[in-house]
């Protein structure tokens, strides 16, 4: 089976949720506190996930603090893990700290529009059909969101680039946060990182859908991201 560390910094929230996920997707996952990450614990990991939360309290800006303190302890070794072959996930608050780690394509994740916290299910469509964790995942389907600083950035024309390019491998179907080019999640030229704002672990089992006679698929469309990165592991 392959395992997944989830690196937790004070204020993360969702690493048990997630954990939870990535088990019933056949993953065996261990929660990790930033104090005891060490550059040999990812030698034991496939997959290095990056959990949604408050990390620090989103103090200075989300993600800003969990990424300078990744940076100081990993220095290069994520980089090696990557180019190595092994996959990294960011949600949300996770997404937050990869986009500023430097292993995904230049942007920034802002407040949204709205200068408001969003906390809503969010209608998303995959661009192409290039990323190994969007794979088992139709088309269209549906997320929740939850954050305060969701919308991306770019330097000027770089969103369109990225949505022609393939790099945001995950739109939002309609405007939800102000996103330039209505991106929801990035990946970098392997596929095997990928960051996202909406939170699939929200939606494994079919019946925490608001629609209480959703069938939209056997399980919650959340579970097919996990299933699917799985699925490419083993491949
Ligand atoms: N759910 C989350 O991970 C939230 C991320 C971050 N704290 C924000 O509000 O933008």
């Amino acid at each position: 089976m392959p395992h997944a560390l989830l690196i937790k910094f004070p204020g993360t929230n969702c690493d048990l949720e997630t954990s939870r996920a990535l088990e019933a997707a056949g993953f065996t996952a261990e929660v990790l506190p930033i104090a005891h990450l060490e550059p040999e614990s990812l030698d034991r990991a496939q997959l290095i996930v990056f959990s949604g939360g408050f990390s620090y309290g989103d103090y200075v800006m989300s993600g800003r603090i969990a990424q300078l303190i990744t940076k100081h302890k990993l220095g290069e070794r994520l980089k090696k893990f990557v180019a190595d072959g092994g996959y990294v996930l960011g949600i949300c608050n996770g997404f937050q700290i990869l986009t500023q780690l430097d292993l995904l394509p230049r942007g920034s994740l802002i407040h949204n529009d709205t200068g408001r916290f969003i906390c809503r299910w969010a209608p998303l469509k995959k661009n192409g059909n290039t990323s190994p964790f969007l794979k088992a995942l139709p088309d269209n389907f549906e997320l929740p969101v939850a954050h305060a600083e969701g919308r991306f950035v770019g330097e000027a024309g770089d969103a369109e680039k990225y949505v022609k390019d393939g790099h945001a491998a995950l739109l939002y179907g309609k405007d939800v946060n102000g996103s330039s080019a209505q991106i929801a999640g990035l990946q970098d030229d392997t596929g095997r990182v990928f960051g996202l704002m909406p939170h699939p672990e929200r939606f494994i089992a079919k019946n925490t859908h608001y629609d209480p006679d959703w069938n939209g698929a056997e399980q919650g469309w959340g579970y097919y991201l996990f299933k699917g990165v799985a699925e490419a592991m083993a491949a």
